[in-house]
């Protein structure tokens, strides 16, 4: 085998879906050497003109940011596009914004990157090996992964393409057509669940100067109970402003009147800054999309497929972690090749056995975020616990880290995450019930 741990043998692999975690994951398996091929079912979104004001962004942290470390993305990113968020900032009801720091201790931030700049990165950085070829406009159709073999159509053409190879990598996003073939494998759980909430995309313009209209470095929410908004910076000084809301509620708003008067109610200080003409031409230009959480196992099969992001752990964005767990995906399966030089079988079972604990957590903690977080910031009890927990933590550092510092700033293993939390509450609970009775005997022995 070759000095730097990677085995002689190099495998034929295809990568199916060349969206975030598909073009990091080609980028992976080059470095290895592997010959990679990457289908993507739509055209090479760097000759698509970037959709004026639609530049959808997402959050970036610790998992992900260690992933674009791994393939010399990392300070790229963070130095000349991602935005700096260090804290959330609420609007509240009448129009007052306070700041919630992530991490007042140690000034962690997360970064708001743009998610075609990302993904046009990722695709342009493999350019610069020539062991991946990429296919655009290529849709997969059939896959017979027990033998490797795909077939896609080409958008433009139509023509049918057969393709075969070692290994099928996919990477499809939340409606994969490779996990639709590994359902047909016995020993295969699947779940999905689609939550009653629809998110539509708003835009904040840049000021006149083209300068930020909103406090740059911060993550807003407009937290409205059963509903919420939130915004993440852009490059271009504009932000992406994100409607979380039941389709009914949408349903309910179907003239621009009725548009104007719930935002005059709810997000009262939004609409200068969106402009009403904008806000209605953006909300009834598109319709809500759906928010679908897929959980499954295995991710293989044998030692010919494997799903990885999305496609196998799609979760309600409420955590910002689906991006980052599908790079966390790529940064584990290199580690594991790594550790068995790249002896398929045992990478991707031990990938399998391994990886959907911490897959499954996330995705129970974006849903409960889901639950809570649209009013969670906004109650005593939460501030009160967050209050707690960052006085612990901030006397025992290394020993009481909070769940959403866990979670966002460091890279303990999902399921850990939740474990902690656990143990917390217990602990809390007791704290508090020992608390209650001390106050009650002392109560008690100085009325007597
Ligand atoms: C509203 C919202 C906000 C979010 N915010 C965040 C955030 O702040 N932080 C974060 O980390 N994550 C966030 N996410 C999650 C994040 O968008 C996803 O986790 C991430 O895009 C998954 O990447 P992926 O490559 O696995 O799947 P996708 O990004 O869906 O890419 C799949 C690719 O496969 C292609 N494809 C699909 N089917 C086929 C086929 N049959 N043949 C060929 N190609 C195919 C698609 O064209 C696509 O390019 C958010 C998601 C939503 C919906
Ligand atoms: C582009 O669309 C979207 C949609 C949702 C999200 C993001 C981007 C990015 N998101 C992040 N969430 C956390 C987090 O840990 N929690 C608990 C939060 C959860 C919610 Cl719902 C929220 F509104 C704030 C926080 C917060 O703490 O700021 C981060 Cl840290 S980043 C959610």
């Amino acid at each position: 085998s070759l000095p730097n741990g990677h085995t002689a043998k190099k495998l034929d692999i295809v990568v199916v879906g060349g969206g975030l975690v598909g073009s990091l994951e080609a980028l992976y398996l080059a470095k290895r050497g592997h010959r990679v091929r990457l289908y993507e079912y739509r055209e090479d979104i760097r000759e698509t003109p970037q959709a004026r004001g639609r530049s959808i962004n997402l959050a970036l942290s610790i998992r992900g940011r260690r992933a674009l470390k791994d393939v010399g993305l990392e300070q790229h990113m963070i130095e000349n596009h991602g935005i700096p968020m260090v804290g959330r900032m609420i609007h509240k009801l009448d129009g007052t914004t306070y700041a919630i720091p992530y991490d007042a201790r140690t000034n962690q931030c997360i970064y708001s990157v743009g998610r075609n700049y990302l993904n046009g990165m990722l695709l342009k950085e493999s350019e610069n090996y020539e062991n991946v070829e990429r296919y655009f406009n290529h849709k997969l159709i059939e896959a017979n992964l027990k033998k490797g073999s795909l077939t896609f159509t080409k958008t433009d053409t139509k023509e049918e393409v057969k393709v075969n190879a070692d290994l099928v990598i996919g990477a499809d996003g939340a409606f994969s057509a490779v996990r639709k073939a590994m359902m047909k494998q016995p020993l295969f759980d699947y779940s999905q669940k689609y939550i009653e909430h629809g998110y539509l995309e708003l835009c904040i313009p840049s000021n006149a100067n083209g300068g930020f209209q909103m406090p740059a470095n911060y993550l807003h929410i407009w937290p409205r109970g059963t509903f919420m908004m939130i915004a993440l910076p852009n490059q271009d000084c504009s932000w992406t402003v994100t409607l979380f809301m039941p389709f009914t509620n949408f349903k309910k708003l179907d003239s621009k009147e009725k548009l104007l008067q719930f935002f005059e109610k709810y997000f009262p200080d939004s609409i200068p800054l969106i402009g009403k003409k904008k806000l209605i031409e953006d909300f009834f230009s598109g319709s809500p999309s759906p928010l679908v959480s897929v959980k499954c196992r295995p991710y293989n099969v044998d030692d010919k497929a494997l799903i990885i992001g999305d496609a196998a752990h799609a979760v309600v964005p409420f955590y910002g972690q689906g991006m980052n767990a599908g790079f966390e995906d790529c940064t584990l399966l290199d580690q594991l090749m790594q550790k068995y030089k790249d002896d398929l079988p045992r990478v991707l079972e031990e990938f399998s056995d391994t990886r959907w604990k911490d897959t499954y957590a996330i995705s129970d903690l974006a849903m409960y975020n889901y639950v809570e977080m649209r009013d969670l910031v906004t109650r005593p009890s939460y501030r009160i616990r967050k209050a707690f927990d960052d006085l612990i933590f901030w006397a025992f550092p290394n020993f009481w880290v909070p769940l959403y510092n866990s979670v966002t700033f460091t890279t303990m293993p999902y399921s850990k995450c939740v474990e902690n939390r656990r143990w917390q509450n217990k602990v809390l609970f007791s704290v508090i019930v020992a608390f209650m009775i001390f106050t009650m005997f002392g109560l008690f022995y100085v009325r007597n």
